[in-house]
Formats: C-alpha cells, sequence, structure tokens
C-alpha cells in the first residue's frame, strides 16, 4: 500500500481530534490508599484516579488537579482533615527538595505504607493472597544514609550544593539535611568551599573511605575552577579525605586523588570496600540488616534453624547481581560452594577482594546475570537486581532444578512481576518482608523466599 494511504472506512488515529486541554482546578478530594511512587490516590467523581503526593490515606484535602496528565495529578493546596498518621516534617526543606516524600507520615504509617505496596503488587501479580508481611523497622530513621547522591551548581562564582527539585533539574540547595549520617554531612559545607569558583553543575556521590574519613565522586559539566583542583589535591593530600575522583564531561579517565573508594562496614563488623562509582547500599546499619534477613532466609531451615547445625548443609549458592559482595560475605560463609555473578568489572573486583578479605572461598564470575546458566548443582540461588528486575534470570530459574530462592528487591513492581513467573513455575512464595533501607521515602526494600512445590521438578 503507497505510503500515506489506508482502507476506506478505517479510522486512522491521526483524524481523532485531541481532547481539549483542561485547565487545573482545584477540587476537594478523599485519599484512599498511597500508591508506589509514594502520591496518595484519590478519585474523581467519574471514578478517574488523581495522584496527589504529600498526602495520607483517611485525608480530606484541596487539591489543584490537572487531568491533562495521564494518570491525574493533583498538587496538595489544603488539608482540610489530616490523618492521625500525618506528623510535622523534621526537615525544613522537606516541601521543596521532595527527597523525603514520606517525611509527612509517622514511622509506623510509612511502614505500613511500604508493606501495602508491596502485599498488593504481590497479590496482584501472583494471583495468590501472600504470607503475613514481616516489617524489620529502620535501624536509625534518621541520619541513616552513610552514602549518597547530591546535586552541585557554580554559577558566577558561587558553588551551591543540594538536590534536584522533584522532576525537574532546578536545584533545591540545602545546607542540612538531617538523613545524611553526621560522617558525611559535613559534605554540605565542604564541598561547595573546594569548588568555589567552579562554574557548571555536578552529580556528586559522597560516602565514608578508608579511616572513615570523606570519600567524592563527582561528575562535573562546565569548568573547575585551577584553585579548585589544588583545594581538591590539598583536602586529600592532607589526609581530610580518604580520596575524590572527579570525570569531566567528555573525559576518557577520571582525574583520582587518593583513594576514592567507599569502604562501608560489611554485614560482619568488618570494612567492606566497594568500586569507586559502583552501586553501594545507601546506609551501612541497613545494608547490615537485609544481608543478614537474605542469609537467613537462604538457609535449608528458615523456620526451625538448629543450633549449631552444619552451615555447609546450605548448599551450592549462587547469587546474582552481587555488587561489590554486600551480600556475598555472609551467603558465602553459610555455603558447600559459592559463585557470585556481577556486571560491573570494578564491583566484582571489590566482592573478590572482599571475599578474600575474610578467608571466603567463592568465585566472583563478570557476566550477565540474566543471561546466566545456572550450574545444575545450585540449590539456592539469591538475587538483588537493579529497579528493572531480572526477567532474564527469574526465566532461568523457573526452568532450573534450583530449591530455592531469595529475590531481594528495591522495586515493588518488578519484583511482583518477577515472583509471578516463578510462582507459576512451582515455587511457593513462603517469606515475604519488607526492609526500611529507605526511611522518610517511599522507597522500600523487599526480601522475598520462594521454595520449590514437591513435584514441580
Ligand atoms: C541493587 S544492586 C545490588 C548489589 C549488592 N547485592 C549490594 O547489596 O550491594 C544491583 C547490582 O547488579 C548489577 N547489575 C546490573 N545489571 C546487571 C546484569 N545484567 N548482570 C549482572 N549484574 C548486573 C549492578 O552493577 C549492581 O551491582
Amino acid at each position: 500500500m503507497p505510503q500515506g494511504t489506508r482502507p476506506a472506512g478505517k479510522p486512522d488515529r491521526r483524524d481523532k481530534p485531541s481532547r481539549p486541554k483542561q485547565a487545573p482546578r482545584p477540587e476537594i478530594l478523599h485519599i484512599e490508599n498511597l500508591a508506589a511512587g509514594g502520591a496518595g490516590v484519590a478519585r474523581l467523581a467519574d471514578r478517574t484516579a488523581v495522584f496527589v503526593p504529600g498526602t495520607a490515606p483517611g485525608e480530606r484535602v484541596e487539591a489543584e488537579v490537572d487531568r491533562n496528565t495521564r494518570p491525574a495529578r493533583g498538587r496538595l493546596l489544603r488539608v482540610i482533615e489530616a490523618s492521625p498518621d500525618r506528623v510535622e516534617p523534621a526537615c525544613l526543606y522537606a516541601d521543596a527538595c521532595g527527597g523525603c516524600d514520606f517525611m509527612h507520615l509517622s514511622q509506623h504509617a510509612q511502614e505500613t505504607a511500604h508493606a501495602e505496596i508491596v502485599r498488593s503488587a504481590v497479590a496482584h501479580a501472583t494471583g495468590e493472597t501472600p504470607p503475613a508481611i514481616q516489617v524489620h523497622s529502620a535501624p536509625e530513621p534518621l541520619g541513616y544514609r552513610t552514602r549518597a547522591r547530591l546535586y552541585v551548581r557554580g554559577e558566577r562564582g558561587r558553588v551551591r550544593i543540594g538536590y534536584r527539585a522533584p522532576g525537574s533539574h532546578a536545584l533545591v540547595a540545602t545546607p542540612a539535611c538531617i538523613v545524611l549520617a553526621p560522617s558525611i554531612a559535613g559534605a554540605l559545607d565542604e564541598i561547595p568551599t573546594v569548588l568555589a569558583g567552579s562554574s557548571g553543575e555536578g552529580d556528586v556521590q559522597i560516602a565514608r573511605g578508608a579511616g572513615g574519613r570523606l570519600v567524592v565522586d563527582a561528575t562535573w559539566r562546565g569548568e573547575i575552577a585551577p584553585a579548585a583542583w589544588a583545594a581538591l589535591d590539598r583536602r586529600v593530600a592532607e589526609g581530610a579525605w580518604a580520596g575524590a575522583r572527579v570525570r569531566m564531561e567528555g573525559a576518557k579517565t577520571p582525574a583520582v586523588f587518593g583513594d576514592p573508594r567507599p569502604v562501608l562496614e560489611g554485614a560482619d563488623g568488618a570494612p567492606l570496600v566497594v568500586a569507586a562509582g559502583s552501586f553501594a547500599q545507601s546506609s551501612d546499619r541497613g545494608a547490615t540488616l537485609l544481608a543478614r534477613r537474605a542469609a537467613e532466609l537462604a538457609r535449608a531451615e528458615v523456620d526451625a534453624p538448629r543450633e549449631g547445625a552444619d552451615e555447609k548443609a546450605n548448599g551450592h549458592v549462587l547469587e546474582l547481581f552481587a555488587g561489590s559482595g554486600t551480600l556475598s560475605i555472609l551467603l558465602a560463609r553459610g555455603a558447600a560452594s559459592f559463585v557470585a555473578v556481577e556486571s560491573d568489572e570494578g564491583a566484582a573486583r571489590s566482592a573478590r577482594e572482599n571475599l578474600a578479605a575474610r578467608d571466603l572461598p567463592g568465585k566472583v564470575v563478570v557476566a550477565d546475570a540474566d543471561a546466566y546458566p545456572i550450574p545444575p548443582r545450585v540449590e539456592v540461588v539469591v538475587l538483588d537486581p537493579p529497579r528493572a528486575g531480572a526477567e532474564g534470570a527469574t526465566a532461568a530459574i523457573a526452568a532450573s532444578r534450583v530449591h530455592r530462592v531469595v529475590y531481594v528487591a528495591c522495586d515493588p513492581a518488578t519484583l511482583a512481576r518477577d515472583l509471578g513467573v516463578l510462582v507459576r513455575a512451582g515455587f511457593e512464595l513462603t517469606h515475604l518482608e519488607t526492609v526500611e533501607l529507605f526511611p522518610q521515602t517511599s522507597h522500600v526494600e523487599t526480601v522475598a523466599r520462594l521454595v520449590r512445590r514437591r513435584g514441580a521438578r
């Protein structure tokens, strides 16, 4: 058929008149629940769902509703009837910054909302009622972040630091941030001082490195002033910072000062080295809790672990998406054999270093975990994929003879999708736990344990 023609009578989407834009207008809404992503959900008279950030279930609010977006969005104008779960945000910058989108909720309400988001996603995707969710509270609800990504801008010689405003590139300058651990919070003062005179913008990751001192990993678009390079060098040479790495836009290799690798406190209490620029959990104590739960659930006996039981009885363990080994250092300890798979070479190198520092046996393979063939002797797979989930790995597990799976996830939607595949392949979801790794935010970490049903392979 020649381009541009179509069979007579068949409607062409281009013929459809586009719906006229409606000006946003105020509406009184009743918030029913909190959606993944943190916004409260209300329904308009015609049942259209509206997502209103900054609200709580049960509240009556006035919001400016924009029906032109999909889904419709509401901007909170005022709370008419507040939920008893509403609290005064502990941070002055909470509204403008948006990074802590659950700070208006009590800790209990945050935990309940997280668990409900996970429960409903998993129930929907698996078609089954999930087991009761065990909630692990945050070890520290504030001051917990031992690693953070900040946004820095230099204009007319003045350098400001903070976070990106929600859904935009605008800088929300935050001279203080109460979710940062005291050990890294000083970076909010120090980085603008060091970079003074620079122009442009950068994403800057901060963490603790060797000796508990600050490490800074920056990507910069623009110019860094000569005095700023000298100040960076001096900070590291004088030992105030353990290291820094700066990647200028377009440069092939970064400038490196000292040792820019973050050094976290591992789940066994010993230092855990992370490759600069590689994934690291946001809080040491949260990561410890997570690693302990994952290792506990990976054991053959979970509900009735015997005192002094043979750890090697945990069998042959495969860990996928292993990063620098946050979980590996506990998983390898209890395994007859241990293989970890990670695609980031730097992270894999750190994972090897972390295992070797503990005299733990195990192999770390640099490979795509979503295409990794599961060796036939593997009995347990532990996976902790990025937000996109693990479609390939899930399909491989479903087709394997693996007995049990521990799935660690930071995205309830992709977790639920993958659990649905495993349940349909004959696995039973025996444990579902939320770990409060990101208190004050709508983000939640989940750990799920699945066991292959008898006779399902
Ligand atoms: C959520 S992190 C978890 C890392 C580790 N469990 C931890 O707690 O530090 C996911 C990891 O998967 C790695 N990754 C992403 N895609 C991958 C792939 N296709 N194959 C293997 N690893 C991958 C990332 O580099 C990252 O280290």
